[in-house]
């Protein structure tokens, strides 16, 4: 893993929750999640199916409104009322169907729904800032004039990317950007992740891959039944993980938790 130039723990929270709830009837899809996201660092954000990522995801993008909790951006407190507002912060999402058109080519789909934007219908302002957004991000894409049709698994999620960049966001969330990628490609993914975050951004990572998270975050911050249940180092083990995410009673994690909880705080889980 790269270093970055930030410490988080000395910079101030870019996006911060606090009690964040979400209610859909009686179903509780989270409660009273707390999480902050700093300037140049990778947040894993993991859990089990339904524990609540998804969810968390789109309350961030401005697609569901929060039952109760606040949301600070900045320091400030913020009411998203759609996906336009959390844009308009600077909160970029990726979602896992990477909404791309197949027939359009690579400038095309990153200018999409910038039919308002001035240079929109530049063609050469567009495909000189395409070229800019792939470059900074290092990626390998033959051309901008090639459909969508034509890329790979890797270079999509690599447009797409380089999409969410176009507004210059500080926050980016990625949902599951590695999910059906080869070996070669899930690793050029990862090491465009790794310069999204040394370009001073905030990224939340959604993963069920254990071994991305541990190459790449900087911290894991593990959901269980919409609730929050620790947040781990990078080193953090498969045993301690998985402990954490299943909930699992009795096994090497809870036993160690029990023990950690009587004696002093340690630099592991911190549920
Ligand atoms: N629109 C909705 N209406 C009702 N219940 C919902 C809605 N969206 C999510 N839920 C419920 O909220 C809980 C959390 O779901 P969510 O999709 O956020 O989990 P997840 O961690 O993203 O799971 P997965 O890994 O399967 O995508 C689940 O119990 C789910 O059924």
């Amino acid at each position: 893993m790269t270093e970055h130039p930030t410490n988080p723990n000395e910079t101030e929270a870019i996006l911060s929750l606090k009690g964040v709830s979400k209610n859909f009837g009686a179903v509780s899809a989270l409660t009273d999640i707390e999480l902050d996201i700093h300037p140049g660092e990778i947040v894993a954000l993991v859990g089990d199916n339904g524990a609540g990522k998804s969810t968390l995801v789109k309350i961030l993008a401005g697609v569901h409104q929060p039952t109760s909790g606040t949301i600070r951006f900045e320091g400030q407190p913020v009411t998203m009322n759609g996906p336009a507002d959390a844009l308009k912060l600077g909160i970029a999402t990726v979602f896992q169907d990477l909404a791309l058109c197949e027939n359009l080519d690579v400038v095309a789909n990153i200018f999409l729904g910038q039919e308002k934007n001035a240079w929109h219908l530049d063609e050469v302002a567009m495909e000189v800032r395409s070229w800019e957004l792939l470059n900074e991000l290092a990626a390998r894409i033959p051309s901008v004039r090639e459909p969508i049709a034509s890329l790979s698994g890797g270079q999509r999620q690599t447009v797409a990317i380089a999409r969410s960049l176009l507004l210059e966001p500080k926050i980016i969330m990625l949902d599951e950007p590695t999910a059906a990628l080869g070996v070669a490609q899930t690793a050029e993914v990862l090491n465009l992740v790794e310069r999204v975050r040394d370009k001073g951004l905030g990224v939340i990572m959604i993963s069920h891959n254990m071994e991305d998270v541990r190459a790449v975050a900087d911290r894991i911050v593990v959901l269980r039944l919409g609730r929050n249940n620790g947040v781990f180092a990078p080193d953090a083990s498969n045993e301690e993980l998985v402990g954490a995410i299943t909930g699992a009673a009795d096994n090497a994690v809870s036993r160690r938790a029990s023990r950690l909880s009587s004696s002093a705080p340690s630099e592991g889980a911190r549920p």
